[in-house]
């Protein structure tokens, strides 16, 4: 018995490994068409197990494998530019092609392919692994390609513009008053979390008209599970935090009991999702009878009637399910996350508080009588903070595209064939950190690189600066981010200061250095983000 199980068993294996290798042989015979240098590895990149498992033990494979081995398992880790900035481009070029037995990809640190591939969307499509990562609730605006995604754009876009930045600069202005007010009594390890529940907070007004006060748990279940919105944006949260088992795992084996409990709970509020929805878009028709309103939410309510096919502007069921994803939890991770690094920078190095402040010392200590139209233009620096945050720190690292036929490309080194069904990574975070762009100080924390002499901001080379990618599928929720975090940042460091909060042990320059190497230990989830957030303790003292 025991050598019939040992028999199957290396048969299974061996069957993989030769599986495996003629797809490995495949991708190389693909990539070496392509004259591209190229970097072979024979991890199976795709696999589940290693999509979760490789990001979680990377500090113990690079502390016992030898460099050449690391290197190799290292490239095929989601999230490695953050980690190794333009290490495997300085070695092998601005564009090489990474072949495993699951993946033959181009990665691109060269501003102007990279600028080239992203205006070209009908040749550089929107892969696969987007839908099945972030299209887990439905087919949006980010996972489709071609009419879908024209269609879906028309539609989403113009709820983005600057028609909510009133709203969206007042709620994260009343947001940030009650966050600071409650921080100030309360240092200590929240400051991180409660960014995100600003984050949060804002997308409910701007996007489902939802007034909710600011409070200091993020994780805490909202009262309002029963309404709908309030399980939505906690499942939202617990999604953005678990994407991986989230996208890949079936809910009914996250439910299993000897899953961790923190996964059961995910499995269990994902089943609730399309109830959940239900009741939003019930309660929003009924509102919406009463009094019409404009929001995303109304929008999509209106757009479900499928009787506007004819005029082509309409929604599926579940290409609602699917925006409603896209809109929450991409719109909220990214700032959120944008905003927990940007305290951290300004806190590990203050006098670029003192430098904002300059700017905030003409404007009324009363923030309730700030008006977006007024105050919004006079805050370049606050504006500069957050575009040099998004520099070091860009939410999401680069720009996933796939070749849908055939192409070529140009660059400094020659012409080069892209033959499907390749995959190519713009990589905001390497063209982000190349000295060659940004000069020697490039890894320096410096806003006012972004400052003209006449105190504006400065429009860097095209290609050089994509936090929010480029082309026609950038991202829709630029202004509103942006002025989310300037009314955000005003509010907090017009009438505070954040300082690093030492413990009994320890003095202020090692806390300074504790948070700072927190922010160097960041992990992608569905965005980059500090693996340890309550590593991150800060006092908030009024000025
Ligand atoms: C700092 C904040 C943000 C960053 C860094 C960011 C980044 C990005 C990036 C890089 C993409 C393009 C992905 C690609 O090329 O495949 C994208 C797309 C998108 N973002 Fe954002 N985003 C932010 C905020 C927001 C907000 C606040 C919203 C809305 C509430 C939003 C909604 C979207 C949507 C709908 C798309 C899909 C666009 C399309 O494919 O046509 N984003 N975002």
């Amino acid at each position: 018995m025991p050598f019939q199980i040992g028999t199957s068993v290396a048969i299974v294996v061996t069957a993989y490994v030769v599986f495996k290798s003629v797809t490995l042989l495949k991708n190389y015979t693909n990539a070496r068409r392509s004259k591209f240098p190229l970097y072979v590895s024979p991890i199976p990149s795709r696999s589940i197990a290693w999509m979760i498992l490789g990001p979680a033990l990377r500090l113990q494979y690079k502390k016992y494998l030898p460099a050449w081995l690391f290197d190799r398992l290292d490239i095929t880790t989601h999230g490695w530019e953050f980690h190794r900035r333009t290490e495997y481009h300085d070695k092998l070029g601005k564009a090489f092609v990474l072949v495993t037995p699951d993946e033959c990809s181009l990665w691109v640190a060269d501003p102007d392919l990279g600028n080239v591939i992203l205006q070209r969307k009908k040749d550089f499509e929107q892969p696969p692994i987007t839908a099945k990562i972030v299209g887990l609730l439905g087919p949006s605006v980010l996972t489709t390609n071609g009419e879908d995604w024209q269609r879906q754009r028309r539609i989403v876009a113009p709820n983005l513009n600057e028609k909510i930045s009133e709203t969206v600069w007042d709620e994260s202005c009343l947001q940030a008053k009650a966050m600071l007010n409650y921080m100030v009594q309360h240092p200590g390890d929240q400051t991180l979390n409660g960014l995100r529940v600003i984050a949060k907070n804002v997308i409910g007004k701007a996007g489902y008209d939802t007034d909710t006060a600011w409070s200091p748990n993020e994780q805490h279940l909202p009262d309002g599970l029963s309404n709908g919105s309030g399980g939505y944006f906690h499942t939202m949260s617990l999604i953005a935090n678990n994407i991986i088992p989230a996208a890949l795992l079936p809910t009914w084996f996250m439910r299993l009991p000897i899953m961790p409990t923190s996964l059961q709970l995910l499995g269990v509020q994902m089943n609730r999702v399309p109830q959940y929805i239900q009741t939003m878009l019930a309660a929003e028709r009924e509102a919406a009878d009463e009094k019409p309103r404009d929001n995303f939410l109304s929008m999509l309510v209106r757009l479900s009637d499928q009787e506007k096919m004819s005029s082509g502007k309409f929604l599926t069921e579940q290409e609602i399910s699917g925006n409603l994803f896209t809109f929450t939890a991409a719109g909220f991770d990214t700032t959120a996350n944008t905003m927990g690094y940007a305290v951290i920078l300004l806190t590990a190095y203050p006098e670029w508080q003192d430098w904002i402040r300059e700017e905030l010392e003409s404007l009324d200590q009363d923030v309730t009588k700030w008006r977006y139209d007024s105050v919004y233009s006079k805050c370049p620096r606050i504006l500069s903070v957050m575009h040099e945050t998004l520099r070091l720190f860009p939410p999401v690292l680069h720009s996933t595209r796939c070749v849908a036929q055939t192409q070529e490309v140009a660059d400094l080194t020659g012409t080069h064939v892209l033959t499907a069904s390749m995959e190519v990574y713009v990589s905001h975070q390497s063209i982000h950190k190349d000295h060659s762009i940004w000069g020697d100080d490039v890894l320096e924390f410096k806003p006012s690189r972004w400052i003209d002499s006449a105190g504006q901001i400065i429009t860097p080379a095209k290609g050089t600066f994509i936090p929010w990618s480029s082309g026609p599928r950038i991202c829709p929720g630029v202004k509103m981010a942006q002025v989310e975090f300037v009314a955000t940042f005003a509010t907090l460091f017009r009438s505070a200061k954040c300082e690093p909060l030492p413990t009994e042990l320890e003095g202020v320059e090692a806390s300074r250095k504790n948070i700072c190497d927190a922010m160097a230990d960041s992990i992608v989830k569905l965005t980059l983000q500090v693996r340890e957030p309550k590593r991150v303790r800060l006092q908030w003292i009024p000025l």
